[in-house]
């Protein structure tokens, strides 16, 4: 499969990444940023002015058979084991699947990427997915799948986010929401009260389709997510001993991350038909305090 069927602009370059996978690189006055083939994983999307946005792990596997450790995740056609816990692997296939570059354009310093994942070539006839990121001021992504067979699709971007200090950390947004909460001990029936804050493993589904916003004093910024085609919100932080407990996750790294994810799982799944389409947006954008 030829992998790279676009035309690059100058600012995009192709690049043998870690683990000898395919990367590209993206190089304008507003940003860097990095996406790999493998996974269609952006690793990378560091506006102008500022640090880094998006965490990535020191520990992280770089191999064609394994999911990246940070940046963004695309998890589909199923979110962790799915809705009756008994998919593998983790998070649907679509992350550790080959893509294809099908589309690069640069119109005044946004880049905009598009990727094609062949379901059948990477071992699923049936179903197709397009992703479309632009890398700018702002960085946003629409991933729409298409099914030929009736499909129940759960999916996120699962976006891990770099932050100053966790326990500094606060996130806007969703006061009132429903969730359910997938840390040890946890319920499926909650309500969020006021802003979340971080004391200790955290792992919740919000029932949620508005925007929400990470509030990170420790690095004067607020990073906000902006979703549409997405019923559900997941925060999540490991904390000590779940960090400890994953190997591609460094053991001192959690309080320098929350993933602030769109997504659409559980009860909030989304019911395609055969020849069904539906399509994922987010739009992340930093702000300072
Ligand atoms: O280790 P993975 O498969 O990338 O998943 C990371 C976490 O992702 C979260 O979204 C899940 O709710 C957690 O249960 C999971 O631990």
């Amino acid at each position: 499969m030829d992998q790279i069927t676009a035309a690059l602009p100058s600012s995009v370059t192709v690049t043998e990444g870690r683990g000898g996978l395919t990367a590209l690189t993206v190089d304008t006055a507003r940003c860097r940023a990095e996406v790999y083939l493998h996974g269609a994983h952006v690793t990378a999307w560091q506006p102008a002015g500022q640090s880094p946005v998006l965490w990535m792990s020191e520990a992280s596997a770089f191999a064609a058979d394994q999911p990246i450790r940070g940046g963004i995740p695309v998890c589909a056609p199923w979110f962790g084991t799915g809705r009756d816990g008994d998919k593998a692997p983790a998070h649907g296939w679509f992350r550790v699947s080959p893509w294809q570059l099908t589309g690069a354009e640069d119109n005044d310093g946004t880049v905009r990427l598009t990727l094609h994942l062949d379901g059948a070539a990477a071992g699923h006839p049936g179903i197709e997915a397009d992703y479309v990121v632009g890398f700018g001021d702002e960085l946003t992504l629409e991933l729409t799948v298409t099914t030929a067979e009736d499909l129940v699709l759960e999916e996120a971007f699962h976006t891990y986010l770099a932050v100053g200090d966790i326990e500094q950390v606060t996130v806007e947004g969703l006061d009132g929401c429903s969730y359910v909460d997938k840390a040890p001990g946890g319920s499926p029936d909650n309500t969020q009260s006021g802003d979340v804050t971080f004391t200790g493993e955290t792992d919740r589904v919000y029932a949620h389709t508005g925007s929400a916003r990470v509030v990170d004093p420790a690095n004067g910024r607020a990073i906000t997510l902006a979703k549409a085609g997405s019923g559900a919100t997941v925060v999540w932080n490991p904390w000590t001993a779940k960090a400890a407990a994953m190997p591609d996750f460094g053991d001192d790294e959690w309080p320098g991350m929350v993933c602030l994810e769109a997504v659409n799982a559980l009860a909030g799944a989304v019911e395609l038909a055969a020849g069904g389409q539906h399509t994922l947006q987010a739009t992340y954008s930093v702000t300072a305090l």
